[in-house]
């Protein structure tokens, strides 16, 4: 036998998935069933492309043998096979430069399990569970079969073999501590889990039984015409563990410049951990059909709840969790991607309300979170959002309320809070007859500032003197109510940061409202909850000086009671706002000293 001795980097290679390479081994297998793949893919071209491997047609088969007796797992292929001369190069140095300053950044770093683990090492990730590996090969069109021999000690042997066919065995004499995979379940999950979509036949053979364990069919490589809703639903249940069909999916194959598939699912239920921090992640990443990782980075945040699969054919098989982040083609992927989603979403908003609806009720406030995150595709999302309002019960959109807008309406006007159907704060737009939006999601209050704007028309909460603008102002005689605004405003203490009259006022005789610049109440109370204890809601209580409450307070003249009435109406206008009684000992106490003097 001839001897070789391994590429320096090869070797260090080897004594890095030797040595320092204790998770995850099962990948190995991964690797040798993509390598085989691999060579009947180069087959399979040149007996399209070239005259001379034309009679190379035969049914492409992957096979794995598992050998009890000797301790051997086989992965046999019918592929393109190698020579002698090709077994010296391929299994002998590191071709690809990626692969190069992969080791030297592993070289440097403490956490090499960690980093290794997601990085495909190829063949040579056979000795991370044999401690001779020997490959028996026969190059198509070839008369002569080599073999290559190695126990990783830095060097290999090649010589001349016996091989009854083209293709390749790789043999692998397992160690001690790797004998779970001569388990057939063991390899059957193994195969499930990474190869299942791989195009070829994968055979499991032990002893005199040999039986079919892939399903040999990437679902997403066929074209839609091919697929039956029933096969989409189905797969979708393999992907997701999830026992409902799904609520629908986007199939899209890009061709040219950049070549990838996507099929991504909706879900008619919630996934358990979408409201965790430590969800799982939905999407997985295919190269070339071949299961490289399901990351989270592979779709934002606010997509969390899709379900689906990435199956790009130009990245490279090794490509890692720390890599997915700056690989360009990748992020174009990506981009394009979510622009999908988004885009479907609004097609099936506009074509198929009843089941938008169903998504929008499961997903609308994961969806919101895009505002704050993609800047990039924020005007889109805009177009998602459902939101009830003071004259619709049933869902609208901006698109429909913006319709609907008065002539004379400047703005988009809001309430946030739990639909307020009762709200002072809507008098005077039911006098005007402008459509009021109710967001009533918890994060809304963080949400909604964000949206700023929707077709040029500006977004304003009718809880701030934001809107006050869009109104003719009114004048009001402040100096003859400016007794009773003082004493209201000194009855009331630190409760409010001022008391004034009001111009929003019809029917009731309070309401509060937020300076402009101030935080409104919903937002003063998530920033609480986030920590920020400073953060308080100062809010105006605005006196309606027509209601009677006030003329008869003025008539008066009597600022005896003023303290008890500036409380209950205080908190009039917070219950009637959706908030809970503020000071409810006093509260109740003043309730009690106001009914005892008008009996
Ligand atoms: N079963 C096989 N049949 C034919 N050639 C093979 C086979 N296995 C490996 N090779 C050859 O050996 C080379 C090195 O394999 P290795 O798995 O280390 O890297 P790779 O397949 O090129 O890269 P990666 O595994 O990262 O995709 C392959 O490029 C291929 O030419």
């Amino acid at each position: 036998m001839a001897k070789h001795h391994f590429e320096a980097e090869v070797s260090k290679l080897l004594h890095i998935v030797i040595h320092s390479l204790y998770t995850n081994k099962e990948i190995f297998l991964r690797e040798l069933i993509s390598n085989a793949s691999d060579a009947i893919d180069k087959l399979h071209l040149l007996s399209l492309t070239e005259e001379k491997y034309k009679e190379f047609v035969a049914e492409p088969k992957i096979t794995i043998t598992l050998d009890e007796i000797e301790k051997r797992l086989i992965v046999s292929d019918n592929g393109i096979g190698m020579d002698d001369v090709d077994l010296i190069e391929n299994l002998g140095t590191i071709a690809k430069s990626g692969t190069k300053k992969f080791l030297e950044e592993l070289e440097e770093n403490k956490q090499k399990e960690n980093l290794i683990g997601q990085f495909g090492v190829g063949f040579y990730s056979a000795f991370m569970v044999a401690k001779r590996v020997e490959v028996v090969s026969r190059k198509a069109g070839d008369e002569k079969a080599w073999i290559w021999v190695s126990e990783a000690s830095g060097e290999f042997e090649v010589d001349e073999a016996k091989r009854e066919t083209h293709g390749t065995d790789v043999i692998l004499y397992l160690r001690e501590d790797a004998k779970e995979f001569l388990d057939e379940w063991r390899i059957k999950e193994i195969v499930k889990k990474y190869s299942d979509h791989i195009p070829y036949k994968i055979y499991l053979k032990k002893g005199d039984k040999e039986e079919q364990i892939n399903s040999a069919k990437a679902l997403w490589k066929l074209n839609k015409s091919e697929i039956k809703e029933e096969e989409y639903k189905e797969f979708y249940k393999t992907l997701s563990h999830d026992m409902q069909d799904p609520l629908f999916w986007i199939h899209t194959k890009a061709e040219g410049t950049l070549e990838y598939t996507t099929l991504f699912y909706i879900p008619s239920v919630r996934p358990f951990d979408l409201f965790r921090a430590d969800y799982e992640p939905g999407v997985k990443l295919y190269v070339k059909n071949v299961f490289i990782m399901q990351d989270r980075d592979l779709l934002p945040a606010y997509l969390r709840f899709v379900r689906g699969i990435i199956d790009a054919e130009d990245l490279p098989l090794n490509i890692s969790r720390e890599t997915l982040q700056y690989n360009a083609v990748l992020s174009k992927i990506k981009k394009a991607s979510i622009r999908k989603i988004l885009t479907e979403l609004k097609k099936l908003k506009e074509n198929d309300k009843e089941k938008y609806i169903k998504f929008w009720d499961l997903f609308g406030k994961v969806i919101k979170e895009g505002i704050l995150s993609d800047f990039d595709n924020r005007e889109l999302i805009k177009e998602l959002i459902l939101f009830k309002t003071s004259k619709s019960n049933s869902y609208i959109d901006f698109a429909t309320y913006v319709k609907n807008m008065k002539e004379h309406q400047k703005s988009i006007y809001y309430l946030i809070g739990s639909e307020q159907k009762d709200s002072p704060l809507l008098d005077r737009f039911k006098k005007e007859d402008f459509e009021v939006i109710f967001f009533s999601d918890d994060i809304d209050s963080l949400i909604v500032p964000a949206l700023e704007s929707y077709k040029e028309k500006r977004l304003k909460s009718i809880a701030s003197t934001e809107a006050d603008e869009d109104f003719e102002e009114v004048s009001l005689d402040e100096a003859k109510y400016s007794d009773l605004l003082r004493a209201l405003k000194e009855g009331l203490k630190e409760k409010v940061k001022d008391v004034k009259l009001s111009a929003r006022l019809t029917e009731y005789p309070v309401c509060l409202v937020y300076d402009k610049n101030d935080p409104e109440y919903q937002t003063a109370m998530l920033l609480q909850q986030m920590g920020e204890y400073a953060v308080k809601p100062q809010p105006i209580l605005e006196i309606n000086p027509h209601h009677e409450i006030f003329t008869k307070l003025l008539l008066k003249n009597d600022m005896k009671s003023v303290e008890n009435i500036a409380l209950l109406l205080y908190n009039e206008a917070r219950i009637l706002e959706g908030m809970e009684v503020d000071d409810p000992a006093n509260t109740a106490k003043a309730l009690n000293t106001l009914i005892s003097q008008s009996l």
